[in-house]
């Protein structure tokens, strides 16, 4: 006890001398961030003048030009120097507070002393180079996630070492004060996790470089394969490990690597906001975030597409022939026939549109298209064709502008332009700098019908002269012509169904050649269980030199059939041909209480594969009513008493339709948060979400309403599964009527069962 006291006591000793360091660089930093604002006031003030010296006579237009260029330069280095500062404040602003959360002692070979780190969220370094905490990110910081005690190795740039791992000591620092502090032997020690786990959800998800387990880490460290699959459990950890693996990614290839090269998506945009505080608070930025519905309307301007939520709520609607066309849509096989489709396509069946100038003058007709289309040679592939098509319509039109600049109308037009105008339009050129006065005419000519004909040139920029609706009816009648009504009835309604939408745009982008961004490194596709092999083929296809990162858990399945890891894994391979990819399985369940695991274990067939995580909690309840009336009592008594305890309280129900009634049902009593598509915040309360909006969140408690026979038939799994797994302290389950049959092989000592009884 003493020799522990002792040890604190020297710990906090290094903390405070830690501490008086980050004070020093504070201090020094916010100086020279002042220094740096004040510079750049500076130049903007000067920038400011030259901008308004007269620009009249041609030499000092010039003049101010180049020297307004040169402003402008250094007032972006100066704001992008602050940038740098600002973040480096904020970084030792945070360190202040809880600068590390881990010590290692090593030996390595041929040393007589073992040399101490402390691992933090950055690394500090002190002004004769010494390092007082390692970034977690670096290469020795590994063996504090990996290594037991004893001989270990990690990974360096210049390939693999050893040394002898002798201590491992884990902190819990708040206000530079010690809170906790143990030596382990484990990975991370479970007392420190369960002191994480332990605390109250919170409006933006936490880092979790404190607590990295084992098996999270080699996800977050693996820079070798090109796809990387992680299948794991609810609540494993795959949405905070793919976080910190962007964290890492970044400060791994700091000069390569930014984060607008990276792509996430994700499910929904309440669980765009949920973690939008990890990066930040590791010092990162942010990666690119899109849902997949935000990524489909923007490419079908115009038309209303399907969500996955819309998918979801008519689905049950579904004929028995609808379900049949649409798995074919959403089968690989039919991204295949796309490909084959365009290989034995004839110039004469593109269905090339007309291009009309206002006021729908056919400025190019189809003909004109096709015809230039069918003279090229056959054994160009056809996205060449086709934009060498682009090219001579592009040269045409740049002809048609030459004569048309030549014409009395547009001459007349010149002759009558204002000073304003004229300069407006000269641009960068210099009046009275051309070699002959009609050739600043021309020049200006050409600039008025340019403009006119700038629909044009839009039109042939974004591929207008092909009608890819048509071209898709086309390929539907081709090789599903029972898929063409749906579409062809959507169209008419200004809609696109979900499934459409990817074999429609791989069409599109292979006829025309467009649609790729080589730019993107990494893409990462959470619950990706919900994503379609064609809309998977069709995002490798646009992001060919991504390395992909997919993370889902079959078992939450709201859409798709249920799949093993590996068996996953070998479609992934053939479909998306990676040069190199690894399964990842996640088994253990951190966000909630073992009782609640251990109840969610029981509704799979195949749940013995879960781990619960040893954080004790009370058993779900079950509660049984057998009217509405009664279930209702029950359902208020329940929220009235989850709210003592609990912050959040989500009702999480199978549908819209079910949210908006129990919304309707209790807004008078409870404040309540009817959440929707378009949120973004989860309050504190009682808040009624579906379950597809509830996706990859979690909350204090969870109540699962009206769990009949009815309602969650045994092909409902998926989705109760899903909901009891958004609970991380509380669970309580109400059924009225007879219960549903998913209930019956959970053991009765795996939750607590209250009757409600209705006295007749
Ligand atoms: N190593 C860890 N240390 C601390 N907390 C962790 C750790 N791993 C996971 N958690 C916590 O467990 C909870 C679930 O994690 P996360 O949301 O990343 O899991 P998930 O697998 O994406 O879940 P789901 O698929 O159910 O949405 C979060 O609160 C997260 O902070």
């Amino acid at each position: 006890m003493i020799f522990l006291d002792k040890a604190r006591e020297l710990e906090q000793r290094q903390v405070d001398f830690v501490e008086k360091e980050i004070d020093h660089q504070l201090i020094l930093n916010e100086q020279e961030y002042q220094k740096a604002q004040l510079e750049t006031s500076l130049v903007e003030k000067n920038y400011g003048q030259n901008a308004k010296i007269n620009t009249f006579e041609v030499d000092d237009q010039m003049e101010t030009n180049a020297e307004v260029q040169q402003q402008k330069q250094l007032v972006a280095k100066n704001l992008e120097n602050e940038k740098i500062l600002a973040q480096q404040v904020e970084t030792l602003k945070q360190l202040k507070d809880s600068p590390y959360f881990g010590r290692i002692d090593i030996l390595d070979p041929g040393e007589d002393e073992p040399e101490t780190l402390y691992i933090g969220t950055a690394s500090l370094v002190d002004d004769s180079q010494n390092f007082l905490i390692y970034d977690w990110r670096a290469p020795i910081s590994s063996i504090y996630y990996n290594g037991t005690l004893g001989k270990v190795t990690y990974e360096t740039p210049m390939g693999e070492l050893e040394t002898t791992l002798e201590k491992k000591r884990q902190f819990t620092i708040s206000g530079g004060k010690i809170i906790n502090m143990f030596d382990t032997n484990e990975t991370v020690g479970d007392e420190m996790l369960q002191q994480v786990l332990g605390e109250h959800s919170d409006e933006y998800m936490r880092n979790i470089v404190a607590t990295i387990q084992q098996e999270q880490n080699d996800i977050i460290r693996d820079t070798k394969h090109d796809l990387l699959l992680v299948q794991g459990v609810a609540g494993s950890g795959k949405t905070s490990a793919i976080l910190q693996r962007i964290a890492f990614l970044l400060y791994h290839s700091r000069d390569k690597l930014s984060a607008d090269q990276i792509v996430l998506f994700s499910p929904n945009l309440l669980f765009s906001h949920y973690i939008s505080e990890v990066l930040p608070s590791l010092g990162e930025r942010n990666m690119r975030q899109v849902t997949l519905a935000e990524f489909l309307a923007q490419r079908f301007q115009g038309l209303k597409v399907e969500t996955l939520f819309d998918r979801y709520e008519k689905a049950k609607d579904l004929t028995s022939l609808q379900k049949k066309i649409r798995a074919q849509k959403e089968s690989a096989h039919f991204m295949a026939q796309i490909e084959d489709y365009l290989k034995q396509l004839k110039p004469t069946e593109i269905c090339f549109a007309d291009i009309t100038l206002d006021g729908g003058h056919i400025f190019f007709s189809k003909e004109e298209i096709t015809a230039i289309y069918q003279d090229l040679p056959q054994l160009m592939k056809p996205a060449q064709r086709f934009h060498e098509t682009k090219n001579i319509l592009i040269k045409r039109l740049n002809k048609r502008i030459k004569s048309e600049a030549k014409k009395d109308y547009v001459l007349a037009q010149v002759d009558n332009l204002t000073d304003a105008q004229y300069y407006q339009l000269l641009g960068n050129k210099q009046r009275g700098r051309f070699q002959a006065i009609d050739d600043e005419t021309d020049f200006l000519a050409r600039k008025i019908v340019t403009k006119k004909f700038e629909v044009i040139y839009d039109a042939l920029y974004n591929n207008y002269f092909l009608d890819i609706y048509a071209q898709y009816e086309h390929f539907l009648q081709q090789v599903l012509p029972t898929g063409n009504a749906s579409f062809s009835n959507n169209l008419e309604y200004h809609r696109i169904a979900l499934e459409d939408c990817t074999p429609l745009l791989y069409l599109r982008d292979l006829l025309t050649g467009s649609g790729q961004n080589q730019g993107i490194a990494h893409l990462f596709i959470d619950e990706m269980q919900d994503y379609t092999l064609p809309q998977l083929i069709y995002l490798k296809y646009i992001f060919p030199n991504a390395k992909l990162t997919l993370l889902g858990d079959s078992e939450q399945a709201l859409f798709n059939p249920l799949q093993t890891p590996q068996k996953l894994l070998t479609t992934l391979e053939t479909e998306l041909k990676p040069k190199s990819s690894r399964v990842v399985s996640l088994n253990t369940s951190y966000r909630s209480t073992s009782q609640i695991t251990d109840f969610m274990k029981a509704l799979l067939p195949d749940g013995e594969t879960i781990h619960s995580f040893t954080r004790a909690g009370k058993l779900p309840k079950v509660i049984m009513t057998e009217t509405n009336t009664e279930g209702l009592l029950s359902l208020k008594q329940e929220l009235t008493s989850l709210l003592k305890t609990n912050d959040t309280v989500a009702l999480v129900t199978q549908n819209k339709e079910q949210a908006q009634q129990l919304f309707e049902q209790l807004h008078r009593e409870f404040e309540t948060n009817l959440l929707g598509n378009e949120d973004r915040l989860i309050p504190k309360g009682v808040v009624i979400l579906p379950i597809y909006l509830a996706k990859g969140l979690e909350f204090d408690a969870v109540v699962a309403y009206d769990i009949s026979a009815k309602n969650y038939p045994l092909d409902q799994l998926g989705v109760l599964y899903t909901i009891c797994s958004r609970a991380m302290h509380e669970l309580s389950l109400i059924t009225i009527g007879a219960p549903s049959p998913l209930l019956a092989q959970i053991p009765n000592t795996s939750y607590q069962l209250e009757k409600r009884l209705t006295l007749k």
